[in-house]
């Protein structure tokens, strides 16, 4: 292999061309063009202590961030002979970990923070390549510019900000011949995960930013308005000044519904135009996910605002009251009833929303009643032939799959429909976890609050375990595991994984894949696309992308059958 790269020295293009990663082949290009040297490494750009401490000032937030995942995907690189660097964007390393007896190697060839690895300086290397290639790359040894460093397998993956600009890079460099497994994926795994803490930092920044300059508006407002020494109408006027500005906010929604992920936008998008109608509304979704809390928003966020919500778990009331507490009754129209009568869940509703919880379980026969009452908009009380208009609107919820239950015969498909006049589906947490992002800290601040506690924040590790649990109970599991963290915690100002109860730990290993899975699901994705695209660019000739990807016709068929791609 190392002769490829003597060849393509000596002019050699069309002998390497097509045995070299075409990204490799034009980094190369671009070292002869600039007359790299070849045969060694020069100390070139190295800073002195005094400009490296600088630059370990500029990049703190981001050596900060990056440093926990270090640790993190180096406890994953099981032979432990490896070391990963962080460098920033001009190609300068700022922080490196590794095996004690493997950096002792490298430290001669400069793998040390302040060292500048551009490529003009170090040639074809994971940073320096990365940051004008600006895509994960793996850089075998032979296939390093400069021969000193190609005892060193690297991987290497840049580094965005949020607003995509490249920040950085994460490369990790072990001994070329060894056996390496997965150390591709752990690379873009850890610089996703890098990307990811400090997103959500500069989230956490900006919202006491703008929480801070919020309180300061209200200030100066309230003092241009009032005279200074009307304490009480101060406080009084502050409290109004908020209102207005927290309620936009939420974008006109008055109940607090977390979460940012496009699924949940299209659920508050449906109910607050459900909140313009009194049609009866169906929410489908699994136990935990918010199907109250939705109901509660479209009630809260409606002209119906002022009158009761009642809600009416069908689930856990025995079935042969659900009746009685559905409709009322009088005095006396069964064994145990009360002699006064009571009126039902419909009657207190009166002009506001009745919320009938796990529809699925409304027995059999009072689906028919219930039928009645919505179609007819009038209730009769058990024993009684009274008329009473039933104005309230319905909202129902179920955790069930209704419309099977309708296939099974277990609902009545009348119902089903009449309830079903708007239909919005939660979807479980564990798809939408970028609410987690403001569902957390949101909760953390909420419980802090009802516990008297200080205000607290969450390490980034405890982010990245929350968002990467399954949450099979969903937004309620998520909230009462942070209660249990805030109620166990001993004066600490910022919540880590060392908070999780330990009962949680193991929920977490058992609930989330393993990260060899995660990384066996990964590989098979990256597996798919350089095939597909292999595919593509031969015009889907089998023989000729079996050729190109170096693997044999059969193979190639075998892993697209089990890959399901399909070309034509
Ligand atoms: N988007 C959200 N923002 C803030 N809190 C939420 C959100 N979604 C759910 N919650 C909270 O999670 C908990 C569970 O929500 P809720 O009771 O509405 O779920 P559910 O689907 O009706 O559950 P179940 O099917 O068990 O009745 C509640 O404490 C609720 O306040």
């Amino acid at each position: 292999m190392a002769s490829l790269l003597k060849n393509f020295i000596h002019g050699n293009d069309t002998r390497v061309i097509n045995k070299v990663p075409p990204p490799i082949f034009q980094s190369w290009k671009r070292c002869r063009g600039l007359n790299v040297n070849h045969e060694q490494l020069f100390q070139d750009d190295i800073l002195q202590s005094n400009r490296l401490n600088e630059l370990l000032d500029s990049s703190e937030l981001l050596i900060r961030t990056a440093k926990p995942i270090l640790q993190h995907i180096f406890s994953l690189l099981h032979t432990g002979k490896y070391q990963i660097m962080l460098s920033n964007n001009d190609g300068y390393i700022l922080e490196t970990l590794g095996d004690p007896s493997f950096v002792n190697k490298t430290e001669k060839f400069f793998l040390t923070p302040g060292v500048n690895w551009r490529e003009n300086l170090k040639g074809t290397n994971g940073i320096g390549t990365v940051l004008i290639e600006q895509t994960p790359l793996a850089i075998p040894g032979w296939t390093h510019y400069s021969l000193p460093v190609s005892f060193l397998d690297c991987w290497a993956s840049p580094i965005s900000s949020s607003d995509g600009n490249l920040i950085g890079v994460l490369n990790i460099s072990g001994e070329a011949g060894a056996t390496h497994k997965h150390v591709m994926e752990i690379t873009t795994l850890g610089a996703a995960m890098i990307e990811q803490s400090l997103a959500i930092a500069e989230m956490q920044a900006r919202f006491n930013l703008s929480k801070r300059d919020l309180d300061a508006l209200g200030k100066t407002f309230i003092n241009s308005l009032v005279p200074v020494d009307k304490g009480d109408s101060i406080k009084t006027d502050q409290q109004n000044f908020f209102v207005p500005i927290s309620f936009n906010q939420t974008a006109g929604c008055e109940t607090q519904w977390r979460g940012r992920s496009p699924k949940t936008h299209s659920i508050l998008d449906i109910a607050m135009r459900a909140t313009r109608t009194d049609s009866t509304v169906l929410i489908q979704g699994e136990s935990g996910t918010g199907k109250e809390i939705i109901a509660r928003t479209i009630h809260n966020s409606s002209t119906r605002k002022e009158k009761p919500f009642v809600t009416l778990n069908c689930a856990a009331i025995p079935p042969n009251l659900v009746e009685s507490e559905l409709f009322g009754y009088t005095g006396g129209a069964f064994t145990g009833a009360k002699q006064s009568g009571q009126p039902g869940k419909f009657e207190l509703a009166s002009s506001g929303t009745i919320f009938l919880d796990e529809i699925g379980d409304m027995p059999f026969p009072v689906q028919a009643s219930l039928l009645r009452v919505l179609q007819q908009k009038e209730v009769y009380r058990i024993g009684d032939n009274k008329r009473r208009v039933m104005d309230a609107r319905v909202i129902a919820a179920t955790n069930q799959d209704l419309c099977q239950m309708v296939n099974q015969g277990k609902f009545r498909l009348d119902l089903y429909y009449r309830l079903k006049v708007i239909f919005i589906e939660i979807p479980p947490l564990r798809e939408r976890i970028e609410d987690i992002w403001d569902l957390a800290p949101y909760f953390v601040e909420k419980l802090c609050k009802k516990f008297g506690l200080p205000r607290m924040d969450i390490s980034p590790e405890l982010f990245h375990h929350l968002v990467n649990n399954q949450w099979p109970g969903n937004v309620r599991q998520l909230e009462n595991c942070i209660e249990n963290m805030i109620a166990l915690s001993t004066g600490t100002s910022t919540l880590t994984i060392a908070n999780l109860p330990i009962e949680y730990t193991t929920k977490f290993q058992c609930s989330i894949p393993s990260f060899e899975d995660q990384i066996s699901h990964q590989s098979a994705q990256l597996e798919k696309k350089l095939i597909i695209q292999a595919l593509k660019d031969v015009n889907g000739n089998i023989a000729a992308a079996a050729r190109k990807l170096g693997i044999g016709r059969t193979t190639l068929y075998r892993k697209m059958n089990k890959l399901d791609i399909v070309f034509p």
